[in-house]
């Protein structure tokens, strides 16, 4: 199997929605949660705030049950598809993304 580069440090891990495609969540991932994200099937994350194991979903009940992990060219960064058992984000949107900063689509074909 494919073994992630954690040379750098942590490994910065894009959760997707397997479904729509979205991106749910941008979070981070030491060894250890890498490990059980792949013995459980769900996600988890360091928390870089926290500076603790984060399974996600663990107190929200918001689980993601993950269908593929993929690495990127160089393995210091993950995509995650997921299933996702509710919102990912604590303020009750089903994606982190949405604070939009400018919309430059206008006028474009
Ligand atoms: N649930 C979330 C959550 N979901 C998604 N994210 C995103 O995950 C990112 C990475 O989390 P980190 O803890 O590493 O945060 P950070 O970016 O280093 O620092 P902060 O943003 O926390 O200041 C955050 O920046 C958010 O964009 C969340 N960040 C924090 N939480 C908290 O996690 C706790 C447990 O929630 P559940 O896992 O859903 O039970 C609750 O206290 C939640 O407030
Ligand atoms: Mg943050
Ligand atoms: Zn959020």
């Amino acid at each position: 199997m494919i073994e992630p580069d954690f040379s750098k440090g942590l490994l910065t891990t894009v959760v997707v929605d397997q479904a729509t495609k979205d991106v749910l969540m941008v979070a981070w991932m030491n060894r250890n949660s890498y490990q059980k994200t792949l013995a459980t099937g769900q996600t988890w994350f360091w928390s870089r705030s926290r500076q603790e194991l984060w399974h996600k979903g663990a107190t929200s009940g918001n689980t993601q049950q993950v269908v593929e992990m993929i690495l990127d060219c160089d393995q210091d960064t993950l995509l995650v598809k997921v299933i996702p058992a509710g919102p990912a984000c604590h303020t009750g949107q089903r994606s982190c993304f949405f604070n939009q900063v400018k919309n430059f689509s206008k006028g474009l074909v």
